[in-house]
């Protein structure tokens, strides 16, 4: 079993997961660097949702390896998989899927009171992370007194609050008017980069997605602002397609700022071996989809 490059906190080779024998995954490789921001887009049923439930220890992949650092998350009972997700991993949804008898500040402190964290440290936590997400004047009221872009704020919140390892977002933005999206995104990814958490979205978002950039083009697509992943990976009928882009320069505190495409240097292609999309270049069946759904606490 090889071991993963070491600035890689995530890290998957070949996987492969199939739904009743229809494949959702085919050879799928990826490595996240550490406070990384990556987003994976692609069609409708191309897998977004089976990788991310895959990388975040929500279903067992039916082939592959899986590193978090260096455990290897694939060899893992599913008690022991739980136990990683709920201690080192956050997870956002589409559907903000907050406890409806709970305020927002105990649904955001939830995570953390399962974790053992003391209740008044949890309440602060949950507290501060709500003030920084917007929604500070929202603590004490019930989800159901909340709009949906509040709802999504306070499960940001939930998922930031016990300082996890790596936050997985599904199509978080999928609930949201236009208007709100690009600022919800904005505070997921500015907050995960203010704290160095890593972050592995899928969107359809075209806000998420990177634009080739052309340095020194004043009608590069970058000159219009910041970018808010460092890279984007490209799913199609369950493959990494050959659109894997680094993050050019607009993409602000990026660590993915390896030999694959710095400065803008849009068509990273997929590094290394077939299919294998990695920050850093040189590194070489069991739930329904419901399941992948369910918070991540
Ligand atoms: N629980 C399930 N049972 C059977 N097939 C499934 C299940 N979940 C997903 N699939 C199938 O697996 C493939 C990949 O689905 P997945 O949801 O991972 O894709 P996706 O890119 O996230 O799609 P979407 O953008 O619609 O959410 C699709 O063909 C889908 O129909």
């Amino acid at each position: 079993m090889a071991a993963p490059p070491d600035n890689d906190v995530l890290w998957a080779r070949g996987l492969h997961y199939s739904y009743g024998g229809s494949p959702a995954l085919q050879d799928v490789s990826i490595g996240v660097r550490a406070g990384e921001i990556v987003s994976v887009t692609g069609p409708r049923g191309s897998g977004k949702t089976t990788l991310l439930s895959c990388l975040s220890g929500q279903l067992a992949p039916h082939d592959g390896e899986i590193w978090f650092n260096s455990v290897p998350v694939h060899t893992l009972s599913r008690t022991s998989r739980e136990r990683m997700r709920r201690d080192r991993f956050g997870w956002v949804g589409s559907k903000p899927q907050l406890i409806p008898e709970l305020t927002a500040w105990e649904n955001a402190a939830l995570p953390m009171l399962l974790n053992g964290t003391g209740s008044r440290a949890a309440r602060k936590a949950a507290v501060e992370w709500l003030e920084r997400l917007d929604v500070g004047e929202c603590a004490r009221k019930r989800p159901s007194a909340l709009r949906q872009s509040q709802r999504q704020r306070v499960a940001i919140a939930r998922a930031l609050a016990p300082a996890p390892a790596i936050v997985f977002a599904d199509e978080p933005t999928a609930p949201l008017h236009q208007a709100e999206r690009a600022q919800v995104l904005r505070t997921l990814t500015t907050a995960a980069r203010t704290h160095d958490i890593t972050v592995v979205l899928t969107t359809h978002d075209p806000a998420v997605m990177l634009p080739k950039v052309t340095p020194g083009d004043p009608q590069s697509p970058d000159a219009a602002g910041p970018t808010l992943a460092d890279r984007n990976l490209t799913l199609v009928d369950g493959r990494l397609s050959g659109g894997l882009i680094a993050a050019g320069p607009g993409a602000t505190g990026s660590p993915g700022s390896g030999p694959n495409g710095t400065e803008g240097d849009g068509e990273g292609g997929a590094a290394g071996g077939k299919g294998m999309a990695t920050g850093d270049g040189d590194s070489d069946g069991e739930d329904s989809k419901g399941a992948a759904c369910s918070l991540s606490v």
